[in-house]
């Protein structure tokens, strides 16, 4: 019995022996370190502090800071075919206009008619009457022309009625505005070419817009256009013009930012020539500093485009609230081209009408538009008659 109990002790021995080695060999097949060495890695990772649990990211913005974010569409959309307005026909806009005018020029036509109305006029009177002139910006000496004119007209007739002083000084103002001027837009080639309208001016005048309302009134009388972006001075310009075109279903001739204004306009005159376009019209930069700087470009821009047609029209656009200062400026651009016609801008932000009368004089042309706001068929052709009702309304 006791051998049989110490054979059993030993065999327990040994398979206690056997597990202990085997747990050891296949720890170490695993990589485990044995267990002393693990248990005192163990502690040391149980005596580090615990990773913080990752937050908010302070990212410096308050919550007020925060922006939609809007998720590209996954699909490109489709733009939508651009739609081709139809602008408004040009006959009748002066008087479409006419609330305009009569507000910016309404203490030109009141001050005007509240003298006149006053029976007999002292020295004091006629003075009075000069300065309201001269204010608005009528210029010396067709101011003294009206006033002599008026003067003479009321003595001889020997007006007392407010209502006949008021006729003959309507018939006066429109007199020296200039009805029988030739207001028409040259805008015909001959020979089967395209009438070509070269648009000239100070930087800020509103050039390209003129072109672009130029554009609407020549495509609201069935004219096909052709534009073309001499200024290459600023591609923003450019960029102006292709959208005023493109609005009415008109092409634009560019070139290269910096480039040559005169070969821009000779690629547009030629383009128009094999297109059969009946008008184009050619915007150019007015950002030049010095008078022979100017003569340069603009006498090229028009010689070289004459190689393909003749130029019909040269118009010189002026902001009229620049008033006097402005006459100075675009006296310089009539010496330089031979300007046919006048578009007075801005009309509708000043007092100072009488421009209309110091530009034509100054600079021998006459105003063929003028402009009465912001919108895209404010450009109106202009008429002495109905101006001088707009200012005596
Ligand atoms: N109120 C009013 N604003 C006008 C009129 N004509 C043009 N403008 C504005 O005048 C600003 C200047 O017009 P642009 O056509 O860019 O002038 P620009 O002469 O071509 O100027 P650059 O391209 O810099 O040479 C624009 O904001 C036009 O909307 C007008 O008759 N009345």
């Amino acid at each position: 019995m006791t051998t049989e109990l110490l054979i059993a002790l030993l065999i327990g021995v040994v398979v206690l022996a056997g597990a202990g080695i085997g747990l050891l060999v296949s720890r170490k097949s695993r990589g485990l370190p044995p267990p002393d060495e693990l248990d005192a890695i163990t502690e040391r990772t149980i005596e580090h502090p615990e990773e913080p649990e990752p937050g908010p990211v302070d990212d410096g913005l308050l919550e007020d800071d925060f922006v939609e974010i809007v998720e590209a569409p996954t699909e490109p959309e489709t733009p939508a075919a651009p739609t081709i307005e139809r602008p408004e026909a040009p006959q009748g806009r002066l008087m479409r206009l006419r609330a305009r005018l009569v507000r910016s020029q309404s203490s030109l036509g009141r001050g005007l008619l509240s003298l006149l109305g006053g029976g007999d006029l002292t020295e004091d009177d006629w003075e009075e009457l000069e300065d309201t002139l001269l204010a608005a910006d009528v210029g010396v000496e067709p101011t003294r022309e009206l006033v002599e004119n008026l003067r003479n007209r009321l003595r001889v007739e020997g007006v007392s009625d407010p209502a006949r002083a008021r006729e003959i000084l309507r018939e006066e103002l429109i007199g020296v505005v200039g009805p029988s001027l030739d207001r028409s837009l040259k805008a015909t080639g001959d020979d089967g070419k395209p009438g070509v309208v070269l648009v000239v001016g100070v930087n800020g005048t509103g050039k390209t817009t003129t072109v672009g309302r130029l554009a609407r009134v020549l495509v609201a009388e069935d004219k096909t256009v052709l534009l073309g972006a001499a200024d290459t001075f600023r591609a923003a310009a450019a960029d102006q013009l292709q959208t005023w075109g493109e609005r009415v279903g008109v092409s634009t001739v560019r070139g290269p930012e910096g480039g040559d204004p005169a070969s821009v306009g000779f690629d547009t005159v030629k383009q128009g020539i094999a297109d059969g376009s009946d008008v184009v019209l050619v915007d150019t930069a007015g950002r030049l500093h010095t008078k022979a700087g100017l003569m340069d470009e603009l006498g090229k821009v028009k010689r070289v485009i004459e190689k393909q047609a003749p130029v019909t029209e040269v118009l010189l656009v002026i902001d009229a609230t620049t008033g006097q200062n402005g006459l100075t400026q675009a006296r310089v651009f009539s010496e330089v081209v031979d300007v046919t016609g006048i578009v007075l801008t801005k009309l509708d932000g000043t007092a100072k009408g009488g421009i209309v009368i110091a530009v034509q004089r100054a600079l021998g042309a006459p105003v063929k538009f003028v402009g009465l706001g912001e919108g895209a068929d404010d450009l109106a052709p202009f008429d002495a008659e109905e101006f001088v009702d707009a200012l005596l309304a």
